[in-house]
């Protein structure tokens, strides 16, 4: 049976925000006190204190008005061409790395950082040259630049296509060499044949729309891309096999991955046209390239136009680069004047905003938050902190935290609530008071794993008005035992259980007994025999040191039964008075929690 509050008072508190500086020590006592060191500061997402100034190092030009917006919040470094072993002894100075293609971000930059290294800045699209697993594992956020550079990029997809078909490069240099060859470079139309998209994302769609212009039919393969946004601008979605069975003409939009590296290789050359044209402006590790020179020697391939290749630069004596029918061009997608400064300006914006501690929209290791979701869940992310931090406090010494299961419960359909930001923030507060681990949303699943505790979430979907996002929080520790007995549920787990009131986050359930109380300073729980006179004689003990009770609740089975007493108090209190708590003789059992 559910116990119930009798609430005694309630304090009126200041707004909350997300604070970038929380003191996360605790003293979990129960009849004794166990200090753990204070920790450093610790704000909720990046690590960064705001006293000081950044640093950002800029490894790779970027557009002035990236850099004139940079310079307005951080210590900017530009240097550009160092070795990997430069930009590893550099790196543990800066706060933030912003690089282009030409950088490979390794693990050894995030080993070398010494944890200083919070966020890395791709001023473009591909992250492929940034080792994501790496920077997910120290807690280091990376973002990107999505979208200021496709039509850049889709603009010179089409200038390779045009070019490849009319031989303009090949002419030009032929013409430059003193001859004059109209018949060798007569060309292909390029009206009415067959263009297959491979990655119709934000490129590829871009290109799409621009052949058509040029009279082309228009396929496109990509596994993931919605058909709908597809048939609105005409182009049909087709099978990996079927692209490659009917194309004349082939552009490679999708990303480097595990499962794109070499998709073009010689078993799938095999499945093309005779005399396919191939334009690459994606990344050269898609097509074996061995294979390539292959299909062109074999006239499979009848002419390549290629923006990126497998090792930037290429080799000088590459066979693909010096094939007659290969028109090149050094990764120069992205390389507009407008291009640019758009790419310096959105990567500029996202690294300044990821070091003051927002949410980047354009994360790419971490969930991404749109402002106005992360103002309505604030509330609740301090909320899930404090249940995982209690929760754990809870935790008897020995037993070692395997299983958490988070129950939400929400009048919103599951589809409008995203709980990864909620599950991370709890992770924070379950690991970091046991151990010296950094946690924060980039690497809460990781660290999570790492420890070997598995999390599980449940929705409880609730009748009402889905006006607030959520009802409560629930947070339960399974197979562990409780330094506060009383936190044992009625199913054997610890349970806490907390709700936002006025948007301020407060502790309403501890085990089965309700209790109300401002999740906010420290918390003494007791465990007692109800009876006149214990919240006085409790009272009195703190007052005696003048330690301020912000919050009292009493959640009681029955009336001269037991109850169990929440009591929030603004300073820490002395052994001496905890031991006294502990000494009344109606209390039971009790327990002393930092929050
Ligand atoms: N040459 C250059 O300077 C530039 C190159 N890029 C490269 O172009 C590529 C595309 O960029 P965006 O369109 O901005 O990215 P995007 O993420 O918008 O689109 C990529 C698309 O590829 C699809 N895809 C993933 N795996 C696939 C597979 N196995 N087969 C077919 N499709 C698959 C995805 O579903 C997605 O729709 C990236 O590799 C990027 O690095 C982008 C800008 C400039
Ligand atoms: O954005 C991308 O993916 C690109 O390939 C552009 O690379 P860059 O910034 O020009 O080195």
């Amino acid at each position: 049976m559910a116990a119930s509050p009798s609430s005694l008072s309630l304090r009126n508190s200041s707004p909350l925000s997300l604070s970038w500086k929380t003191n996360t020590h605790f003293s979990p006592l129960s009849r004794s006190t166990v200090s753990l060191p204070s920790r450093r500061p610790n704000p909720i997402f990046i690590v960064f204190s705001m006293d000081a100034k950044p640093t950002v190092l800029v490894a790779e030009k970027l557009g002035e008005a990236g850099l004139d917006l940079l310079k307005g919040f951080a210590n900017v470094d530009c240097s550009y061409n160092l070795s990997p072993e430069e930009l590893c002894t550099k790196i543990s100075l800066c706060d933030a790395l912003i690089v282009r293609s030409g950088t490979k971000v390794s693990r050894e930059v995030f080993e070398s950082s010494g944890g200083r290294l919070k966020v890395v800045g791709r001023a473009g699209v591909g992250i492929d040259n940034v080792d994501l697993a790496a920077a997910t594992e120290h807690g280091c956020l990376v973002v990107n630049a999505p979208t200021a550079n496709t039509v850049a990029a889709a603009e010179h997809g089409i200038a390779l296509l045009t070019a490849m078909a009319r031989n303009v490069a090949q002419a030009d240099a032929s013409i430059k060499a003193g001859k004059w060859q109209r018949n060798k470079y007569v060309g292909v139309s390029l009206v009415g044949k067959t263009l297959a998209i491979m990655g119709f994302g934000k490129v590829g769609t871009e290109v799409a729309r621009r052949a058509k212009g040029l009279g082309m039919h228009v396929i496109a393969h990509d596994p993931y891309a919605p058909a709908d946004r597809a048939r609105a601008i005409g182009v049909e979605l087709v099978s990996f096999d079927e692209a490659l069975a009917t194309a004349d003409f082939i552009s490679l939009h999708m990303p480097l991955t595990p499962s794109t590296s070499k998709i073009l290789n010689d078993e799938n050359f095999a499945k093309m046209k005779k005399g396919v044209r191939i334009v690459n402006v994606a990344r050269g590790g898609v097509i074996d390239e061995d294979a390539l020179v292959k299909a062109l020697d074999a006239g499979i391939v009848a002419q390549a136009a290629l923006d990126v290749f497998t090792v930037e630069p290429p080799p000088k004596d590459s066979r693909l680069v010096q094939h007659e029918n290969v028109t090149v061009t050094p990764h120069l997608g992205a390389s507009t004047m407008e291009a640019q400064e758009g790419v310096a300006i959105e990567i500029a914006e996202a690294v300044v905003g990821a070091l003051k501690g927002e949410l980047a929209a354009t994360a790419v290791n971490a969930p991404m938050v749109p402002a106005e979701v992360l103002t309505e869940l604030k509330p609740y992310v301090v909320l899930a902190e404090k249940l995982g931090r209690l929760a754990v406090q809870l935790v008897a010494g020995g037993s070692g935290v395997k299983s958490v299961k988070v129950t939400y419960a929400s009048a919103r359909a599951p589809d409008d609530l995203d709980t990864r930001l909620l599950r991370a923030m709890i992770t924070k507060g379950i690991i970091e008071p046991i151990s010296s681990v950094f946690v924060n949303l980039v690497n809460a699943d990781f660290t999570a794993k790492q420890r070997g505790i598995r999390i599980s979430e449940e929705r409880i979907l609730l009748d009402g008005s889905p006006e607030s996002p959520l009802e409560f929080i629930q947070v339960q520790i399974a197979n562990v035992e409780s330094k506060f007995a009383s936190a044992i549920s009625d199913s054997g787990e610890i349970k806490v259980e907390g709700r936002v009131k006025d948007g301020v986050p407060h502790l309403t359930k501890v085990g089965s007994f309700e209790v109300d109380v401002s999740l906010e300073g420290s918390i003494i729980l007791c465990r007692q025999v109800d009876q006149p006179g214990m919240i006085g004689t409790v009272g009195s003990i703190l007052g005696e040191e003048n330690v301020n009770v912000s919050f009292m609740s009493v959640g009681r089975i029955a009336p001269r039964k037991q109850a169990v007493m929440a009591i929030g108090v603004d300073e820490q209190p002395s052994k001496e008075s905890l031991k006294r708590i502990g000494e009344v003789p109606a209390v039971e059992e009790f327990v002393y929690l930092k929050l």
